[in-house]
């Protein structure tokens, strides 16, 4: 994998960009929440999902069972990753090859957490998306996935839990794969989230961390309420500034 070359705290308290870090499960409505309140803020978004996804494809390629740590690690070597962070110009490249539609086929969707479970990829990825962060020229960058809040940027001024009842989550994402069978897509999901939580916690909130539950909320009032949540948490004196009276 590339290796980013700057090094960045990606927190929002170690460089200038401020960092909105949000965690959830599959079919939250981490990717279409965190699109639409970047745009609304003017920041960068980070679909971090995007990167294992990619190497996933990456690996799938390459006839790569991704149950196969050492050889999922072996391919990682010449995985030529790069990412938008322009939320109204989305798109995710490997090599030459745009991979923004192929990456969230659902044969992807199934291989891709045996790529996020092995650590060194983990930790080649995090450096990346914190560089990502620093690089972005951006006052903020919305930045999702599932270990944001408590392994990327634990440090971030707003860190949020995006949730929804299981089975709502599961009927979004059957709104979306209108020709899947809508059982298969929601044991799908599930099974996701199963082994996803195996290796990072996003299904609880760690201390400090805001909940927003969509589970009642339509798309638009999701996106008030994570705003709602940031401008609060942006606005809050910090300990410098209490001290200071900044
Ligand atoms: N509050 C909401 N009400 C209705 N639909 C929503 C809401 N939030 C998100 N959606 C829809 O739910 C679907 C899933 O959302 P999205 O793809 O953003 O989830 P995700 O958490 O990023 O999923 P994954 O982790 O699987 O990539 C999308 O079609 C999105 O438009
Ligand atoms: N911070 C993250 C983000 C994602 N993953 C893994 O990638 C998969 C795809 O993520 P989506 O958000 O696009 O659904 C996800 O199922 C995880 O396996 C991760 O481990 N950490």
């Amino acid at each position: 994998m590339t290796d980013p070359s700057t090094p960045s705290t990606g927190s929002g308290t170690g460089d200038l960009t401020v960092v909105v870090a949000i965690d959830g499960p599959a079919g939250s409505g981490k990717s279409s929440v965190s699109k639409q309140t970047a745009r609304r803020l003017g920041f960068g978004y980070l679909d971090t999902g995007a990167a294992y996804r990619a190497l996933a494809w990456h690996a799938l390629q390459h006839g790569i069972d991704t149950s196969d740590a050492a050889a999922v690690l072996d391919v990682s070597g010449d995985f030529d990753y790069a990412i938008s962070l322009d939320p109204d110009q989305y798109w995710v490249r490997v090599g030459q090859t745009d991979v923004t539609d192929a990456i969230r086929d659902p044969r992807v969707s199934d291989a891709v957490s045996g790529v996020a479970r092995v650590p060194a990829v983990r930790e080649s990825v995090n450096a990346l998306f914190r560089a990502l962060v620093a690089q972005s020229g951006r006052p903020g960058v919305v930045v999702e996935g599932r270990d944001i809040t408590t392994v990327v940027a634990p440090d971030a001024p707003v860190r949020i839990l995006l949730t929804a009842a299981p089975e709502v989550r599961a009927a979004r994402r059957s709104a979306e794969l209108t020709t899947h069978d809508a059982a298969a897509v929601a044991a799908a999901l599930h099974q996701r989230d199963a082994s996803d939580s195996a290796v990072v916690d996003f299904l609880t909130a760690a201390p400090g961390v805001e909940v927003v539950d969509s589970t009642h909320l339509d798309f638009d009032q999701t996106v008030d309420a994570v705003l709602g949540v940031i401008r609060a948490a942006l606005s809050a004196p910090t300990a410098d500034t209490a001290q200071t009276g900044a």
